[in-house]
């Protein structure tokens, strides 16, 4: 189970640029099940997920993960915790130029110390299952909007993570790919991993095998549906 309490979280606080993106936020979010954020653009979504995922702090509250407080732990603690349980799929990508789409995909493993050609081998079927792996040694600059969210996706699976985070997957893509998006979401929650992602498609909201779908509004719980 994660957990928030009384989650705030301002940017840019005390200047005249403040924005308070959550407002005191309480929610928990099942393991084992697939939960969707949905929203309008604005309404804190991403910054949610991102204090969820270790990778911003909440202003003032408290986040748990499976009952172990993790919203104060020092950074050093938070890197390793975002090594190992969690893969990311974001909507800036963060892919790198002038790697290969395979090199990206196997990145996450590097800390890890895998050996290489496994990690190689698991990365060209994460690719295959998205229907990339002719891309695989293609600079990532190279792909279109589709494609590079596609080998987001499979760099997020790497790692094998038990939380998979997911901002906007579908974004950019079609409904055969976005089809194909969620039956790989709903064979990780067979697994026994939890799927947290944002959307804006109802194709997503209203997927078989979604579990819980929460409503933000201005940086509030509006309402949750299971
Ligand atoms: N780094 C930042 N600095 C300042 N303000 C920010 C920052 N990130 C987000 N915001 C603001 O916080 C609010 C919530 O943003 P957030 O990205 O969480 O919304 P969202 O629901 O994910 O939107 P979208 O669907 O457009 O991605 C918005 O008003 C946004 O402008």
């Amino acid at each position: 189970m994660i957990t928030l309490t009384s989650v705030t979280k301002l940017y840019n606080e005390g200047r005249p640029n403040e924005v308070q993106a959550l407002k005191g936020i309480d929610l928990e979010i099942a393991r084992d099940a697939i939960t969707v954020l949905k929203g309008p653009s604005g309404s804190g979504k991403t910054t949610l997920l991102s204090i969820v995922a270790c990778m911003a702090r909440p202003t003032t509250g408290r986040v748990t993960l499976d009952g172990e407080v993790v919203s104060g732990l020092p950074e050093r603690f938070l890197t390793e915790l975002r090594r190992t349980t969690f893969g990311f799929v974001f909507q800036r990508f963060n892919l790198i130029r002038g790697l290969s789409v395979i090199e990206n995909v196997m990145l996450p493993a590097a800390p890890l110390g895998g050996d290489h050609a496994t990690v190689r081998e698991r990365a060209l079927e994460r690719l295959a299952a998205l229907d990339l792996a002719d891309k695989a040694t293609m600079p990532v600059e190279f792909l279109s909007g589709g494609e590079t969210q596609r080998a987001a996706i499979a760099r997020a699976l790497i790692n094998d993570a038990p939380i998979v985070i997911a901002d906007e997957p579908t974004a950019n893509l079609d409904t055969e790919l976005t089809m194909r998006f969620l039956e790989i979401v709903r064979a990780l929650r067979a697994e026994g991993k939890t799927v947290i992602m944002t959307s804006h498609d109802p194709r997503i909201w209203d997927a078989e095998g979604v579990d819980a779908v929460v409503e933000m509004r201005d940086g509030a719980i509006f309402g949750e549906f299971a």
